[in-house]
């Protein structure tokens, strides 16, 4: 599909689903090489990381590799609290792991600088991060990305496990807002 209608918005094909797939074989690749001693936990932080965990974790292949869920948030009410609320929260005794982040994207980096503080104060052996889209430009809280698929431009996107107001996160491929349409 080159265009797709969410709601009252239109969006254009910007990333077909074949190139996704090839970048996250050479991060499951660079993940297999550097961590293939370390037993790691890989953290993923749903919603939107549900299909990025399924497509990286089919290629990984270190041996006493965990794999445990997140949902959270760090708002109450319209604003931030600074504080991560953990809405479904991981059961795996985090001390002295070595944790894999899984995030569908970085934006301004604000989720992923709550968590990391958070995940901190577990106890962990060491703290990665993957990331399916990193949007570089974007970034107002500086975080360290250990992995990265793709990087994009400051444009909001939806498929690939993103949504648009809860739609969208089914498509295999990644679509742009459309300009022309949208303004
Ligand atoms: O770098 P940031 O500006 O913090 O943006 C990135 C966050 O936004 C998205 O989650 P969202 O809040 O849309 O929730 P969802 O995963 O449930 O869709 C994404 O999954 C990251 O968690
Ligand atoms: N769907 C969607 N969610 C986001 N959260 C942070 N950035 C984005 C984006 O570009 N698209």
């Amino acid at each position: 599909m080159k265009k797709v209608k969410l709601h009252d918005k239109e969006f254009e094909l910007l990333i077909d689903a074949a190139t996704i797939d090839q970048a996250i074989a050479k991060v499951a690749n660079e993940i297999n090489k550097d961590l293939k001693d370390t037993k790691p936990l890989f953290l993923s932080i749903l919603n939107g990381s549900f299909m990025f965990t399924s497509d990286l974790l089919k290629q990984i292949t270190i041996p006493g590799t965990e794999i445990c869920f997140m949902r959270i948030a760090s708002y109450e009410g319209t604003s931030s609290t600074g504080k991560i609320k953990e809405l479904i929260g991981c059961n795996v005794n985090l001390t002295d792991r070595t944790i894999v982040i899984l995030e569908d994207m970085i934006d301004s980096g604000r989720s992923m600088t709550y968590l990391i503080d958070y995940l901190k104060g577990k106890n962990p052996k060491a703290i990665k991060v993957a990331t399916m889209f990193y949007k570089p430009k974007a970034l107002t809280h500086p975080v360290t990305v250990d992995y990265c698929a793709l990087e994009l431009e400051n444009d909001f996107v939806v498929g690939r496990g993103l949504d648009y107001d809860g739609l969208g996160r089914n498509y295999p491929d990644l679509y742009i807002l459309s300009t022309a349409t949208n303004e």
